[in-house]
């Protein structure tokens, strides 16, 4: 048990999830845990060991068998417009600028009144993507598609964001400045995140929080605090020898070394 409900912004009690029913694959077995509002927190865990499959509950996209899920204390049963989602492959609609994609959940969920009426030049400027507002995918980079994606989910100023491998299929140097560009989204907008990564140093280097998953099915093995001071410069953080003990502790308990 993770503390008070009413302080926590997710809480996961006893949560088994299974594909194809009782006798399918266990992707989760009788997870327990609990982030309060505002924490960055980071899961980690084997390939194929349930991480998504949790992210997907917590999101409102998949059911599960047993055990609860609740955000704000009320149980998960659908996606939210409070909940922000940004997957590994983003989901931008190839015909639509930038602009457009921006709002265009606002505009499904709230119709075109809402979506003229939001402030995009503010977003784009948070996203670093002045100039970029009217082109369409095709012309942006991987990572400038991936601001956007993230980009999309903040259009609804949601209070839970909830990212899956976001930066995973981009090259170590725009994976290091969208860390750093989500590290100063977070220290400006304090949103509860919850990070899926198959970096530890990653994990480390955003976190409050490392949650480590076992082996499919997915249980919760450890719960590491990253006690880092903020604001968390990646260069000088990554020099800290607190650095470099949490990243070898971690990955001790994922047996990677
Ligand atoms: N829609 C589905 N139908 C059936 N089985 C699924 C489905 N989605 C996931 N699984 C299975 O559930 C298990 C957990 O999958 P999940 O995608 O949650 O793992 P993961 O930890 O996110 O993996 P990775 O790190 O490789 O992305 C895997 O064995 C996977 O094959």
């Amino acid at each position: 048990m993770a503390g008070d409900m009413t302080e926590m912004a997710i809480r996961v009690d006893g949560l088994t999830k299974y594909y194809g029913g009782a006798g399918g694959t266990k992707a989760l077995e009788d997870v327990d845990l609990g982030i309060g509002d505002c924490e960055f927190v980071s899961i980690i865990g084997p390939s194929g060991c349930g991480k998504s499959t949790l992210l997907r509950i917590l999101a409102g996209l998949h059911g599960h068998d047993s055990g609860t899920a609740t955000l704000f204390g009320e149980a998960v049963t659908a996606p939210r417009d409070d909940v922000g989602v940004v997957f590994q492959t983003s989901n931008l609609l190839p015909w639509l600028t930038v602009t457009r994609n921006l709002t265009l959940a606002l505009e499904i969920r709230h119709g075109k009144a809402a979506a003229a009426a939001a402030d995009v030049a503010a977003m784009i400027e948070l996203l670093n993507l002045k100039g970029f507002e009217d082109k369409f995918p095709h012309e942006l980079s991987g990572g400038m598609k991936h601001r956007v994606a993230i980009g999309q989910a903040l259009m609804q100023n949601p209070r839970v964001l909830l990212m899956d491998e976001p930066f995973g299929a981009l090259d170590a140097l725009t994976r290091d400045r969208l860390n750093i560009e989500l590290l100063r989204l977070w220290q400006r907008d304090r949103k509860t995140v919850v990070l899926i990564t198959h970096s530890i140093s990653e994990a480390v280097l955003l976190s409050d929080r490392v949650l480590v998953l076992s082996e499919r099915p997915g249980r919760l093995i450890a719960d590491i605090r990253i006690d880092l001071p903020r604001p968390r410069d990646p260069s000088t953080t990554r020099d800290l020898p607190a650095f470099g003990d949490h990243v070898v502790e971690l990955s001790r308990i994922m047996g990677v070394v």
